[in-house]
């Protein structure tokens, strides 16, 4: 099955901007931590005497709560817990090569020092000091490209924002007003007193034409030429492309993307939700992703107290010891010369096949269809083990030691010459 079999859901390209600076760093990196944390981590899932389970961060629109009684909820929000550098020194320890966290997510609540508003974590809560500042400052001493998830639209905060029709009427609202006021200034910030933001996150689009979409790109990239915009931002100007939530493309996809994960069930934190993907589950969806050409970016949902939920700290390190050995295997390679494969699927650097071994095959006869380029060698990554295989017009097959030194996935490297027809 090849990409121009494809419904054009998939295959549909992320923007017409190819040529962005940013492109590079971002297709190479392929492993990005998400972070979603506002008023909603406080919650943790639990509004008045019910509780919610999954999207924590929707909690205000699932429990229709007024929009002045959820902003009391930020007279409390104090995460004196919060430690920029741990955050930095987790994500490095992860191997994640870059970090997105919310400035202000559909609750319209602002997770930094905005002059815009008043509703934001300096004014409007005893925390007083922007968080953001310090994670930004952390992130780029540790050499991790930083930047903002904002919600241009959605904002049940505000009577003209998107989103909100429980307390304030849809015909009533002013969507340009939002943007005017609230929205495109607030950007500007995050766009200025950050430092170079690596790109912007932009989440379901709205109220906007694609002119004024433009208009309002136009008016953010002089700040920053060489920040990505992400493809929520509408009318297919985005930079790169992001599926849908939780999706992996079935076949390799050309150009720039990304797919996004929760750890758990739910982006903002929810103190009742423990499903959290083990490490093996990560490392699987990281090549999995990989071997699709694209990038995963795994989401973290610290608590009301800016704390990162345990398993996520333990399995995000266990992950990045796997990356501390198999890493050439992901970064800076692209999609696989084959089709996934009942052992497992493949990424590629020129010369260079990897395979992700999932799964011991039979007889530990490991078979590779379809190489008709000439093999050289074929080793376990991170060994100077040479494995012993047979080539031919049909497969190449491969002598597999009795057991894999990671049974989660054990990375193979074949070096070929010529190329792969
Ligand atoms: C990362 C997530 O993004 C959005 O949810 C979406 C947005 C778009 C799609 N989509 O296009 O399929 C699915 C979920 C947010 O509503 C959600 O809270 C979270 O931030």
């Amino acid at each position: 099955v090849q990409a121009q079999d494809m419904p054009d859901m998939w295959t549909k390209a992320a923007g017409n901007n190819t040529t962005h600076p940013g492109l590079k760093w971002f297709r190479d990196a392929k492993f990005g931590l998400f972070i979603h944390w506002g008023l909603y981590s406080k919650l943790g899932g639990r509004w008045k005497d019910s509780s919610y389970y999954g999207s924590g961060e929707w909690l205000m629109n699932r429990a229709k709560a007024p929009a002045g009684e959820y902003a009391a909820v930020a007279k409390t929000f104090n995460p004196q817990g919060f430690n920029a550098e741990e955050w930095a020194q987790t994500a490095r320890d992860a191997g994640v090569r870059y970090l997105v966290i919310t400035a202000k997510h559909h609750e319209g609540f602002s997770m930094y020092d905005s002059k815009v508003t008043d509703f934001d974590i300096v004014d409007a809560s005893p925390y007083g000091k922007d968080p953001m500042k310090a994670l930004s400052r952390a992130c780029r001493e540790k050499g991790i490209p930083f930047g903002f998830y904002y919600s241009q639209f959605l904002d049940w905060h505000e009577p003209d924002g998107g989103g909100n029709t429980w307390d304030f009427p849809k015909d009533k609202k002013d969507y340009q007003q939002y943007y005017r006021s609230k929205s495109v200034p607030q950007l500007k910030e995050l766009l200025t007193n950050y430092g170079p933001l690596g790109l912007v996150w932009f989440d379901m689009p709205g109220g906007l034409t694609p002119e004024q979409t433009r208009q309002m790109i136009d008016s953010l990239r002089i700040l920053q030429p060489s920040c990505l915009f992400s493809s929520r931002v509408g009318h297919n100007l985005g930079d790169y492309r992001d599926f849908g939530d939780s999706e992996v493309p079935p076949v390799p996809i050309p150009g720039a993307w990304e797919s996004i994960y929760t750890h758990n069930d739910s982006w903002g934190y929810i103190e009742h939700d423990l499903n959290f993907k083990s490490p093996g589950e990560i490392i699987r969806l990281l090549s999995n992703v990989a071997s699709k050409g694209g990038n995963l970016m795994l989401n973290v949902g610290p608590d009301g107290n800016g704390k990162w939920p345990a398993y996520s700290i333990a399995y995000l390190k266990a992950t990045g010891r796997w990356l501390d050995i198999y890493g050439e295997s992901i970064y800076g390679t692209t999609y696989g010369l084959i089709p996934a494969q009942p052992w497992g699927v493949t990424t590629s650097k020129p010369g260079k096949l990897y395979l992700h071994v999932w799964e011991m095959p039979t007889g530990r006869q490991l078979r590779v269809p379809g190489i008709n380029a000439r093999v050289k060698s074929v080793k376990i990554l991170g060994s100077r083990q040479p494995l012993t295989w047979k080539q031919s017009t049909a497969a190449t097959t491969i002598q597999l030691p009795v057991t894999l030194p990671d049974t989660r996935n054990t990375v193979l490297v074949m070096e070929y010459s010529g190329t792969q027809q």
